[in-house]
């Protein structure tokens, strides 16, 4: 494996296969909506989206759809991989299972934001988490998605009056994507907004495909992922008797595995170091702001104590000119200019 040193994030190239498929990966906090969306693409209820049981997506799935166009989508979904509850072990394993489905490189990364819930910093942690895993190119392959279209327009809102209040992290996010972004709404019973909205997203798609010369993202990982998929091809078809495919595909097996434990220490290392630095930031950014809330008290204190001394010097001031206009009034013809 190349380049497997943590820092060496830009070694991830651009490469791939022209298969005639085009592989979509929904990414995001749990609860977002990614089941929900990937149903609406596929037109069909074919991952677990959130119900009242409950019930939340446990492993990345892959599923295939022709469109209306003729047009040939993987769409894969997958758990909230950037939440930080979860475990870099889980993490690291989920990761290396998605580059395994996606064999021929990713088209298009699916950023599930919902306008029901506030861009928190556990948010804008995820996506820091994903460019540092993947590399600042991700940016290139990505498509915001904001799923609630519906409550947004039971409250009379546009998605641009929704993100013109939105936080600063959010509207950079999109100023980086070239704000490429589609409102869904995942509950419509309309056709006529469902085509809508898939329709811009796949308009979203081609524009991420042709910026991108056609090549889907890929790095190092895809390309073993690639390898052994060729490796099966070839025994599949190499004529070999029923001992020798044991053999082979045991062999194979040894080695996908051994891949594997690589793969998922070197993204567990990656993810660790993310941790760390975004720990240090979130640590710094807390004390700047206890510091400036320390300063803040402090100005509050020195200018009240101003405002008492100031409050007191006037007192003594109307004192002063009251004792004076007593005296007058005692006799004196004294005329003050
Ligand atoms: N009103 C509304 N609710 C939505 C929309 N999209 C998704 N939801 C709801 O949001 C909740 C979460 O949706 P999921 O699709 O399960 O979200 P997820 O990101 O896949 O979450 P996990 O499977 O837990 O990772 C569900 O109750 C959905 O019905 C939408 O456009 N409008």
């Amino acid at each position: 494996m190349g380049g497997s040193g943590v820092d060496e994030v830009d070694d991830w190239e651009l490469t791939g296969p022209t298969t005639g498929v085009t592989t979509l990966v929904l990414v995001g906090r749990t609860g977002n909506g990614k089941s929900a969306t990937g149903n609406s693409i596929l037109g069909r209820k074919a991952f677990k989206s959130r119900s009242r049981s409950g019930a939340v997506t446990q492993t990345s799935e892959l599923q295939h759809v022709e469109m209306n166009d003729g047009r040939q989508l993987n769409v894969i979904d997958t758990p909230g991989l950037f939440d930080p509850t979860v475990n870099p072990d889980f993490l690291g394993k989920e990761i290396v299972k998605c580059i395994d489905l996606a064999k021929d490189g990713l088209h298009g990364v699916l950023f599930v934001l919902s306008v029901r819930n506030r861009f928190t910093a556990e948010e804008a942690a995820a996506l820091e988490s994903l460019q540092m895993l993947f590399g600042e190119k991700i940016l290139n392959f990505m498509v915001v998605i904001f799923t609630g279209g519906d409550e947004l327009e039971e409250n009379l809102e546009t998605l641009e009056d929704y993100l013109h209040e939105s936080p600063l992290e959010l509207q950079e996010l999109l100023r980086q994507c070239n704000h490429r972004k589609v409102l869904f709404n995942n509950k419509t019973t309309s056709e006529t907004t469902m085509a809508r909205q898939i329709t811009e997203l796949l308009k979203q798609i081609d524009i991420v495909v042709a910026q991108n010369g056609g090549h889907p993202y890929s790095n190092e990982l895809f390309h073993e992922a690639q390898e052994r998929l060729n490796r099966q091809k070839d025994i599949d078809s190499g004529g070999y008797s029923k001992e020798e495919i044991q053999f082979l595909q045991k062999q194979m097996e040894n080695a996908y595995a051994e891949q594997l434990k690589q793969l998922t220490e070197m993204v567990e290392e990656k993810l660790r170091i993310t941790t760390e630095r975004l720990e240090q930031r979130l640590s710094s950014e807390q004390s700047a702001r206890e510091n400036a809330e320390k300063r803040a008290q402090i100005e509050q204190e020195e200018s009240g104590e101003k405002i008492r001394m100031l409050q007191e010097k006037l007192q003594k001031a109307e004192e002063e000119t009251e004792n004076l206009k007593k005296q007058m009034g005692g006799g004196s013809k004294c005329v003050i200019l």
